[in-house]
């Protein structure tokens, strides 16, 4: 017998031997954040592990990130508040513009997350957006303004030791970061029901913006780390946080850390609510690969865009999410080059959209 790939699981399905199990899936990195504020050992080993997961996972979990149940507990009950209030209610903030401060909606334009119902809107700074958002329920602005101040406060933490950990030193873009946009969506998932084929919430896609900092009320969130051809559900651990790697990321660190590939599927034992807070520059402000990460051996590999250039594209691309469920994506942020391996570059064409945003 010719030695090809599969003999060994030939000759032991001969022998009655079942086939060797895959690898057992790699648990998420889970990052103890109280570590950046201790002493600079500490905080050295913290931000090479931050680095590490984002490289080598696209993402990872944060405890200790001092933001307290109460707080993420109370955003979740707020979320879920307004998704209980009559359509009447919701439907004042319904609109097709995503240019709107807020956007309330059934279903994605992708064609493929219509389960789904969202909200939308931006929080950084909070006194320029809050007067956009829901009054109803009465403690809506209270409970989702104490959350977003806390994760954008988070985010400047993560932001700081991620920049720190590629050389660029933990103030590079700082102000300009502590005024960009932070843009939450609450996504609103129904139980999975035996009937429906369907599973899928929301489909594969990567987020805008460097970062995202999701929050969920029960597992449904899965990813696609860079190396691996299947999705890994991520566990909803009580206290945790979801982080991963946003687009504009990919760029500032010239490809050296990657964007997620990202999906929701709907829960087989309760509805779901997450919240994703997406951490980016403000509006016009374009993000370009760092001046310091390119060099001769590592060519500057994307254009620069800024959010506004994303919500200008997508629009127009919204027939294709549709036609095509997955977009090729080719914004202007993407690689001008390609890179990375053949695979990734493959499944990146096939998976990414801009389904969870817009
Ligand atoms: O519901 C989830 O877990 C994912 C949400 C998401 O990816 C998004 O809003 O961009
Ligand atoms: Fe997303």
């Amino acid at each position: 017998m010719p030695a090809v790939a599969g003999s060994l699981y030939m000759a032991s399905q001969h022998k009655g031997v079942p086939p060797p199990l895959p690898p057992p899936p790699r648990p998420l990195p889970v990052i103890n954040l109280g570590r950046l504020t201790m002493d600079s050992a500490s905080r050295a080993l913290a931000v090479r592990d931050i680095v590490l997961a984002c490289r080598e996972r696209g993402c990872f979990e944060v405890v200790n990130h001092g933001i307290s149940r109460y707080c993420m507990n109370g955003a979740l009950e707020a979320a879920s508040e307004f998704f209980q209030l009559s359509t009447e209610r919701k439907e004042e903030f319904a609109s097709d513009d995503i240019r709107q401060p807020i956007r309330y909606d059934t279903s994605s334009r992708d064609g493929i997350s219509m389960s789904r119902s969202f909200l939308k809107h931006y929080a950084n700074p909070l006194d320029d957006w809050i007067k956009f958002w829901p009054t109803q329920p009465p403690t809506y602005r209270e409970k989702m303004g104490e959350y977003a101040v806390e994760t954008q406060r988070v985010s400047m933490q993560l932001m700081e030791a991620i920049l720190q950990g590629l050389g660029l030193g933990p103030s590079y873009l700082q102000e300009k970061l502590e005024g960009g946009v932070q843009f939450v969506a609450l996504n609103n998932y129904p139980q999975s029901s035996a009937k429906k084929a369907d599973k899928i919430g929301l489909a594969p896609h990567s987020d805008y913006g460097f970062l995202t900092i999701l929050l969920q009320s029960s597992p449904g969130l899965e990813v696609m780390h860079h190396e691996d051809d299947a999705w890994t559900s991520v566990p909803a651990i009580p206290g945790a946080l979801h982080v991963h790697v946003g687009d504009h990321l990919e760029v500032l660190s010239n490809g050296q850390l990657k964007s997620l590939v990202h999906r929701a599927v709907l829960n087989p034992n309760e509805s779901r609510i997450s919240i994703a807070s997406i951490h980016g520059l403000s509006m016009d402000e374009e993000v370009h690969c760092a001046e310091e990460l390119v060099d001769e051996h590592h060519p500057k590999m994307y254009r620069g865009s800024s959010f506004q250039d994303f919500l200008d594209f997508l629009p127009a691309n919204m027939n294709r999410y549709k036609r095509c469920h997955h977009s090729d994506n080719d914004s202007g942020m993407r690689r001008q080059q390609p890179a990375g391996n053949a695979k990734r570059r493959r499944r990146l064409q096939q998976l990414k959209g801009k389904a969870g945003q817009g």
